[in-house]
């Protein structure tokens, strides 16, 4: 196709699936001469000079986010290019995992003796390529999932604070790279203090963005999430798509997307360029969220989890490590674990199985038998994960259903199941698979909405060798499959907790909240997030 006309590039006969296929030279380095054929789904790259027996390489579109043509610097040149940026999924030098790896390609094109001719030829693969690298939505959720538009505008809050302190200067390093490859236009605010990023979302005019991205940790995230539900168009502001990139030194809901993208980001750096991968991608799912209330009317929306007693405890006291990042946790944990305290109330719950569907083929005596996970049973993932999927398919609680859940100065009613004990060690309510990058506790979550709170508690009584082996376990979510006589789990819709004194911790998405009765019940797909998913 380098003649001396321009030809059209279009389907070959007798390959039904070319799109198009043009002679090219890769630049810069290894020059080489390529037969690129476009599929629907890949870009075939295949070397014909100097070796054409060489084996082709295919990039899939899916891993492709963005491609742009343009001309050469040398005003004589008269070719056209074509740049393809895309990060599959590739095996880590001396690792055993995978992780989203930059792979760039640039590709002169010279058609036409003219350069107008080739920057048209090259415009035209450069669309094509953007059109079918569009994030394809799964059929079964169809109606659920969306996409960010391919021109997208991003409000980014960064919290200078975060982790290590580094939010601002990763921003520039990893993050921008990608934004630019994929186009992306944002609109950057750097908070100077906290709660800038609640009053903001709160108060600002949001239909000019397509997305509101927090690069942090968690807790900037709550304050987004808790800003929008405070505005009074809130129930269309809830549905504004978020998107989170890890900066911070709680990363629980980054990790827990790249898992649900089937992607095990190893170390923080391949976390960070996943997230930033599936933003640029844009899928837009579902997201549940939990209403808190407390005795004295307080009332925030969690994204994550509200915990009392150990976790509580590890996350404020830790703190004072911040700098060291992600290792604060597993510090903090030994430390607590030095001198383990337990915390004294009652902790009653909405049994996910109460709320099903009464028509089921289930009854709700027989998955909560089933579901009821003591961990002294020899019971396995597996198991769990299946009768949590009964019970999602038996129970579809819409918001209006669980804003019906009692109030918190109303007895607890007679479909709730109230704790006999009354000395926990921790109480944990989760709602995605990680609580932190390694703190994978729920692994039977596969979605932000899997329409559950994953409620876990450890009994008083429990040695702090066999805490401590739980905590072990949780790093590579293997402790359903050992047993501990003292933990407890079962997927539930709403709990209350009424502490006996007002001494201990509890923290909302890891942010601190006084001591005190508390309440909290699930709010099914209430807000969107960008996120990946293993569903095709
Ligand atoms: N500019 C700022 N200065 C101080 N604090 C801030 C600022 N911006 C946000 N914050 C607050 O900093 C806290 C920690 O933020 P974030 O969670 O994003 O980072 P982190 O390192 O993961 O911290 P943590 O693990 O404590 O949640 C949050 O309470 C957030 O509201």
């Amino acid at each position: 196709m380098d003649g001396q006309h321009c030809p059209e590039e279009g389907p070959q006969k007798g390959a039904t699936h070319v799109l198009l296929r043009g002679e090219f030279t890769q630049v810069p380095e290894p020059k080489g001469r390529y037969t690129l054929t476009l599929t629907p789904a890949e870009l075939h790259l295949q070397r014909t000079q100097p070796d054409p027996e060489s084996r082709g390489n295919v990039l899939s579109l899916a891993d492709c986010i963005g491609c742009y043509s343009f001309k050469g610097k040398d005003p004589t040149d008269l070719g056209a290019y074509l740049s393809v940026f895309c990060y599959p999924e590739k095996k880590k030098r001396w690792r055993s995992q995978t992780a989203r790896q930059r792979e760039a390609r640039t590709f002169r094109l010279e058609s036409c003796r003219d350069l107008e001719g080739n920057l048209k030829a090259a415009e035209r693969w450069a669309a094509k390529i953007r059109e079918l690298s569009v994030q394809r939505l799964p059929e079964e959720n169809e109606g659920l999932y969306s996409c960010l538009p391919q021109a997208k505008q991003l409000l980014v809050l960064v919290n200078p604070q975060g982790g290590k302190g580094q939010a601002q200067h990763l921003f520039y390093s990893q993050i921008l790279p990608l934004f630019t490859e994929a186009a992306i236009g944002f609109s950057l605010v750097v908070t100077e203090r906290q709660n800038q990023a609640w009053e903001l979302v709160r108060d600002e005019d949001l239909s000019r963005w397509d997305a509101v991205v927090t690069v942090s940790g968690d807790g900037l995230f709550h304050e987004v999430i808790n800003g929008l539900m405070e505005r009074s168009d809130w129930q269309s502001a809830i549905k504004k798509p978020l998107g989170i990139l890890p900066a911070g030194s709680g990363n629980a809901l980054a990790k827990s997307i790249t898992y649900y993208a089937g992607n095990d980001a190893a170390d923080y750096q391949d976390l960070l360029t996943s997230c930033t991968f599936l933003l640029c991608k844009g899928l837009v799912v579902p997201m549940d969220l939990v209403s808190i209330t407390t005795a004295s009317g307080k009332h925030l929306f969690s994204f994550l989890s509200f915990a009392w007693g150990f976790i509580s405890d590890v996350d404020i006291e830790s703190e004072k490590y911040r700098m060291m990042g992600q290792a604060r946790f597993t510090l903090g944990t030994l430390i607590r674990l030095s001198s383990l305290r337990t915390y004294k109330g009652r902790l009653s719950y909405l049994p996910a199985a109460a709320t099903s569907d009464e028509s089921s083929s289930f009854t709700s005596s027989q998955i909560s038998q089933n579901i009821q996970y003591n961990f002294c049973n020899s019971n396995n993932l597996q198991h769990l994960q299946s009768c949590a999927n009964a019970v999602e398919q038996t129970s579809a609680v819409s918001v209006a259903e669980v804003a019906r859940v009692v109030p918190l100065d109303q007895p607890i009613p007679n479909n709730w199941t109230i704790v006999k004990e009354e000395e926990f060690v921790l109480v944990l309510a989760l709602y995605q698979s990680h609580l932190g990058e390694d703190l994978f506790i729920a692994p039977m979550v596969s979605k932000p909405d899997d329409n559950l709170i994953h409620l876990f508690y450890v009994k008083a009584g429990i040695s702090r060798t066999s805490l401590m082996k739980f905590f072990l376990d949780i790093e590579k979510g293997k402790h359903l499959e050992h047993s501990y006589p003292h933990v407890v789990y079962v997927p539930i819709k709403a709990f209350r907790i009424e502490p006996f004194t007002s001494n201990g911790t509890m923290t909302v998405d890891g942010e601190v909240l006084a001591c005190g009765v508390v309440q909290g019940q699930l709010h099914s797909r209430l807000a969107r997030i960008i996120s990946g998913t293993k569903i095709q």
